[in-house]
């Protein structure tokens, strides 16, 4: 049916070895039609149109979302002052695309719907005037590669999904204000849209835009891409949207077999599970029946072990329970005793009554997760996870650990009954919070056991090739790089010296298989670890 419908869509997906198909509960969903690879682009497509996010304008280029640099800073519009572009040929590109038609007409702006209302005003005008010039580009030339993906993107967003019945009245009362603003602009009245179509459109893009992020996965913009649209939601997803400029990439972080869906998360997963239902529920209608959320055994059980979101209330001076124990932990961590407790190929004794501290938790994760690390001149034992591994021996090993994890007893309460417990997501938020700190006052050894922590509860909440990962790894090696130098200049023991460039090799060998899955070998995170991985060699030589 959506082949008839949608013949240069499918055409567009089938030469990419993908295939849409009608899902009962989905409506439709996209499907492998051969083996895929992981680290592999699925789909690349350029926006329909894309907005920066004022927070961000004046720190990229408007037009191909690049940062500025020092020896090439962005140059502002001088007509509207609000606009940066990086060079004259973007800026002329963006003057041809729309700027030519918001120029003098940057808002200031107030609280956030306010800001949200300017962006969707922003993205309903770039869309139609791209509808309009494509559709009479296509109708009077030969049919290039480029047209076909043009007639293909257009196919997709005149059947994405847009839910304008069970948008509330409030939120259709806004798009009606924003419809009639860019309805009265001249440059869209001579185009001849129909007004009952606006209202569509802005109803699909509050449940199918992207929030376009940078290198480090900030946000800096929104954009609408019809195609990649139309890949379905998961809390346990095999594949991530990604961004170069404003070009979207849906790269694949696990192996897909033919006829397994690709699926991207629309949140961040790591919230819990209540978060995420009503997330979706509020913004995308559906329930997700992903594996995480649709039991408590198997991967249900993760959240379970990290229990209910937790967001740091900022006024806070005084640091909580779960920060003073947390820092007391870290403080106390001794890597040297912790080996000698759990020799190498020893079953950590994780017995009831064997209390869980923080130390004890990474380590045993660790055993788990990265035994390479613990058992590095052992052959044959490092060799779980630092290598690839069919995604379930993976998976197994993780649930395993946090079905073991959940039966042991946490060790601290306070006298006002709040209780640490190393696994949770509040425990996860304060040490993000610790971390930053310890960073910023220089302390390595603290900040790279803070790292190894954060590290082993993202491997509970993320797939083990998902971007978040590889960033943190390249970090987790180099903080632990950093706290070797610092031990070095102030006195350390041979012993531990060892520990730490064992364990600093080790990090870099993970950050590069993971950085290399994520991104590719063309980008700033590579480069960094490849940075990292150098001076470590020449100081091992120099040694
Ligand atoms: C961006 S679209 C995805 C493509 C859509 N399935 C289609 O056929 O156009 C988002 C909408 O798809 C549906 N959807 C996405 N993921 C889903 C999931 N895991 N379970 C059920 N419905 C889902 C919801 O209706 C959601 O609002």
């Amino acid at each position: 049916m959506h082949t008839v419908q949608c013949p240069a869509l499918h055409a567009h997906l089938r030469a990419r070895n993908l295939d849409l198909v009608d899902d009962e509960s989905k409506h439709r969903k996209i499907v492998a039609l051969k083996p895929l690879k992981r680290g592999s682009v699925a789909i690349e497509s350029q926006p329909l149109a894309f907005v920066p996010l004022p927070s961000a304008r004046a720190d990229i280029c408007n037009f191909c979302f690049r940062r500025g640099t020092r020896a090439a800073p962005l140059q502002r519009c001088s007509r509207c002052q609000s606009a940066y572009f990086c060079s004259k040929h973007c800026f002329q590109k963006a003057w041809f695309a729309h700027h030519q038609y918001v120029c003098k007409t940057s808002k200031a702006q107030q609280g956030d719907d306010q800001e949200q209302d300017v962006m969707d005003e922003l993205m309903l005008e770039r869309v139609l005037i791209t509808i309009a010039r494509a559709k009479k580009h296509i109708t009077q030339t030969q049919h290039t590669s480029d047209d076909l993906s043009q007639c293909a993107q257009l196919e997709a967003f005149s059947t994405l999904m847009s839910h304008e019945t069970k948008q509330s009245n409030e939120l259709l009362d806004r798009f009606k204000l924003i419809a009639t603003n860019v309805l009265q602009k001249p440059h869209i009245k001579s185009l001849g849209v129909d007004p009952a179509a606006l209202l569509i459109y802005l109803c699909r893009f509050h449940c199918n835009n992207f929030g376009i992020t940078d290198n480090q996965l900030f946000p800096i913009g929104e954009g609408t891409y019809p195609i990649g649209s139309l890949f379905n939601h998961s809390c346990r997803p095999n594949a991530v949207a990604l961004y170069n400029g404003t070009t979207q990439m849906i790269r694949l972080i696990e192996d897909v077999s033919p006829g397994e869906e690709i699926t991207i998360a629309y949140i961040d997963v790591a919230h819990s599970r209540s978060d995420r239902t009503q997330k979706l529920a509020d913004k995308y209608f559906f329930k997700c029946d992903c594996p995480r959320c649709s039991s408590d055994v198997g991967f249900g059980v993760i959240d379970a072990l990290l229990g209910e979101s937790f967001d740091h209330d900022m006024d806070e001076d005084e640091p909580s329970f779960v920060e003073k124990t947390l820092m007391e932990e870290i403080e106390s961590w001794n890597v040297l005793d912790m080996t000698k407790k759990y020799p190498p190929g020893s079953e950590v004794p994780m017995t009831p009554g064997n209390l869980l501290d923080v130390p004890r938790y990474v380590h045993y994760m660790g055993t788990i997760m990265f035994p390479s690390l613990y058992w590095i001149q052992r052959p044959g034992k490092g060799e779980v996870f630092d290598t690839p591994q069919p995604k379930n021996v993976y998976e197994n090993l993780i649930l395993q650990a946090a079905v073991s994890v959940l039966h042991f007893p946490v060790e601290k309460t306070s006298e006002s009954n709040e209780i640490f417990k190393p696994y949770s997501l509040k425990t996860l938020s304060t040490a993000t919070r610790c971390l930053n700190v310890q960073m910023m006052k220089n302390r390595w050894p603290q900040s790279s056991r803070l790292c190894m922590f954060i590290l082993v509860q993202y491997l509970f909440i993320y797939p083990r090739y998902h971007p978040i990962l590889a960033i943190h790894l390249v970090l987790v090696a180099k903080a632990a790089w950093n706290a070797l130098v610092q031990l070095e200049l102030t006195g350390i023991n041979r012993k531990l010296e060892k520990e730490f460039q064992r364990g600093v090799q080790r990090w870099i060998k993970l950050a590069k298989d993971t950085v290399s899955s994520c991104f590719g070998e063309q980008n700033e995170h590579w480069r960094e670890i490849i940075e990292l991985e150098w001076v470590f060699k020449r100081d091992q030589k120099l040694k």
